[in-house]
């Protein structure tokens, strides 16, 4: 049976990054996909602005709505202090499967934890079932017309403390518009444009910071 494109992209690492090394993992795929086939993982543009945010929150519980083929997993479980974690949502279990082998291969497996499901069920197990207090900060890279919705589910579960930053990936493309008419004209979040592009395209994208202010 044909390979599927993430499995390509999995295969390519396994054989041309260095195993424990997040970087190269990173680098690899950014080569893959940018060479041979597009994928959707943030990417080396809009992955610096990723970096910039979870170095300056320093978040000891993450959450990521999204994993894909774990890219943007390794490039945040990279930076996270010892003792802090990554719980990333996926919930296409081939995807799931991919992205845990990836996480694995670039050593930064007891720094994640990665839970397969909608988000909409996840999100309210998140204290009693992954014993979650508050989550410092949040990816939000999944389907885009649940940004909203999850962004709401989070409040309602009390996962947002005073200070809590969310960041959400394409806000210009594919566009989260709804998204951002909600948390723009919401007086409990702070919010911050971040203009790049479209991993590994000259088309315009953009990542919106959200501070939660309690
Ligand atoms: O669609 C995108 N991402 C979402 C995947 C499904 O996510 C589903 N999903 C993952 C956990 C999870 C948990 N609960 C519910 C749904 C849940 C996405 C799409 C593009 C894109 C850009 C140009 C194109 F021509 C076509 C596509 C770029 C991106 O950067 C993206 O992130
Ligand atoms: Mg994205």
């Amino acid at each position: 049976m044909n390979q599927s494109k993430e499995q390509r992209i999995l295969n390519f690492v396994l054989q041309n990054a260095v195993r424990g090394d997040p970087c190269s993992v990173l680098d690899t795929i950014d080569k893959y996909c940018s060479q041979k086939e597009w994928a959707m993982n943030v990417g080396d543009e809009k992955g610096l602005i990723l970096d910039k945010t979870v170095e300056e929150v320093n978040p000891s519980v993450a959450l990521e709505l999204g994993t894909y083929c774990g890219y943007s997993a390794v490039r945040i479980a990279r930076l996270l202090k010892a003792g802090a974690y990554l719980l990333t949502v996926e919930f296409n279990p081939e995807f799931a499967a991919i992205a845990k082998q990836m996480i694995e291969f670039a050593g930064v497996q007891d720094k994640v934890k990665l839970l397969e499901g909608p988000s909409e069920e996840i999100i309210p197990q998140l204290k009693k079932k992954y014993e979650v207090d508050t989550l410092d900060f949040v990816f939000l890279d999944h389907w885009k017309d649940r940004y909203t919705p999850d962004t709401i589910l989070l409040q309602e579960c009390n996962l947002l403390r005073k200070g809590s930053v969310l960041l959400a990936d394409n806000i210009i493309f594919p566009g989260a518009p709804e998204f951002l008419n909600y948390i723009r004209n919401n007086p409990h979040f702070q919010c911050t444009n971040y203009p790049s592009h479209l991993e590994y395209m000259k088309v315009g994208d953009a990542m919106e910071k959200a501070v939660f202010l309690g």
